[in-house]
């Protein structure tokens, strides 16, 4: 049963005025760290982080229900996120982690579903297949393909799994504060920054960028397999089936900040799905939605000493894939994080 944002909301502190960092804490594992962030890195980050034995605080300015990760179609597919080395290993991690949530907890909202990866003209196997079990040719692609490759992908719904991220992290002690930050606190002793797009004011990164992307949520007619083409990037299209409602995109605007939806844009992801499924024609629009993807020339998940033995672990930039890389990236951080303590 999805969370519903109420229930998210019950689990958070509400706004505090002055920044919860803490006194400096036990040393070691036990240590306080601060996540800033509670979109999709942020909560894993802090999740894995407390699977560690970290006392873990998160403090964000939006809650769940309300930052990019809520947007996105949350299929694992790695899409504008580099380096590919570190993306293939942080999205192969990911891939064990959500497969078996979708074998042993309904409740977190994650299914594997078969589907495929589309191609106009035969190729080569994507950069990132060393990530995936049980890649495939497509043998009897759609219309308007050439080929494919075919796998098994998670599926997330964000809906249930955010706050399924939450309720984990209070189930292992943590806690979630809504408050915005003028800037990174500079008194944590270990801050983990997972701010997405905003790392570009608060950790003074003009290289993180919005690449915008709107998708349309539709009924659930009976679609069991996701698609998945990239060719075009700018113009990426996706169909993924969620349990009650199928998710079409979308599009990938670099530098673009608005965040209204664009009717003529729903009407041509519209045709294009129905194109792909021909069972999404007429389908009912539940829902408009536009994300800004903090987009990068490379994922940032670096360690940064601060001053008096503190420490600043940055994890943002993860443009199109931040569930699908979330997991890596999370036990990345946690590693850095355990090196410090010693
Ligand atoms: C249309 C669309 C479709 C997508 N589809 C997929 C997909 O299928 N698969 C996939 O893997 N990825 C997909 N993505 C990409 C994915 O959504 C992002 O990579 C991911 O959401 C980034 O997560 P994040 O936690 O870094 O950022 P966010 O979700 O933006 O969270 C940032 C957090 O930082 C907080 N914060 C910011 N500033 C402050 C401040 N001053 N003080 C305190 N807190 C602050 C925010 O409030 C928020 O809680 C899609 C994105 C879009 C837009």
């Amino acid at each position: 049963m999805a969370t519903s944002p109420q229930e998210v909301t019950e689990q958070v502190t509400e706004e505090v005025t002055e920044p919860v960092t803490g006194a400096p804490g036990p040393a070691g594992r036990g240590a306080r760290v601060l996540v800033v962030g509670a979109g999709v890195v942020g909560l894993t980050c802090a999740v894995v982080l407390a699977e560690d034995g970290f006392e873990v605080n998160v403090l964000a300015r939006d809650l769940p229900p309300e930052t990019t990760s809520a947007v996105a179609a949350a299929l694992w597919f790695p899409y504008r996120a580099l380096p590919q080395d570190r993306v293939t290993d942080w999205a192969a991690t990911s891939y064990q982690r959500f497969a078996r949530l979708a074998r042993e907890d309904e409740s977190a909202g994650v299914d594997l579903v078969p589907g495929a990866d589309l191609a106009r003209t035969p190729g080569a196997k994507p950069w990132w297949a060393a990530a995936v079990p049980g890649l495939r040719p497509l043998d009897d692609p759609p219309d308007g393909y050439a080929g494919g490759w075919e796998f098994e992908a998670p599926v997330v719904d964000s809906g249930s799994y955010l706050p399924w991220l939450v309720a984990r992290l209070s189930a292992l002690g943590g806690t979630l504060t809504r408050q915005a930050l003028p800037a990174l606190p500079d008194n944590a002793p270990i801050l983990v920054n997972c701010t997405g797009l905003a790392a570009r004011a608060l950790a003074r990164d003009r290289s993180v960028t919005p690449v915008r992307g709107q998708l349309v949520v539709l009924d659930q007619v009976g679609v069991t397999r996701w698609w998945a083409d990239d060719t075009e990037p700018e113009r990426p299209l996706y169909v993924v089936p969620r349990r009650r409602s199928v998710v079409v995109g979308g599009t990938a605007e670099p530098d673009d900040w608005d965040t209204r939806p664009r009717p003529e844009t729903t009407r041509d992801l519209l045709a294009a799905a129905a194109r792909l499924e021909p069972a999404l024609a007429g389908a009912r629009v539940l829902r408009e939605r536009v994300g800004l993807r903090p987009a990068r020339p490379s994922v940032r998940v670096e360690a940064r000493p601060g001053e008096a033995g503190r420490l600043v672990v940055h994890c943002y930039g993860h443009g199109g894939s931040g569930f699908t890389v979330s997991w890596g990236c999370a036990a990345e951080v946690a590693g850095l994080v355990r090196a410090h303590v010693g």
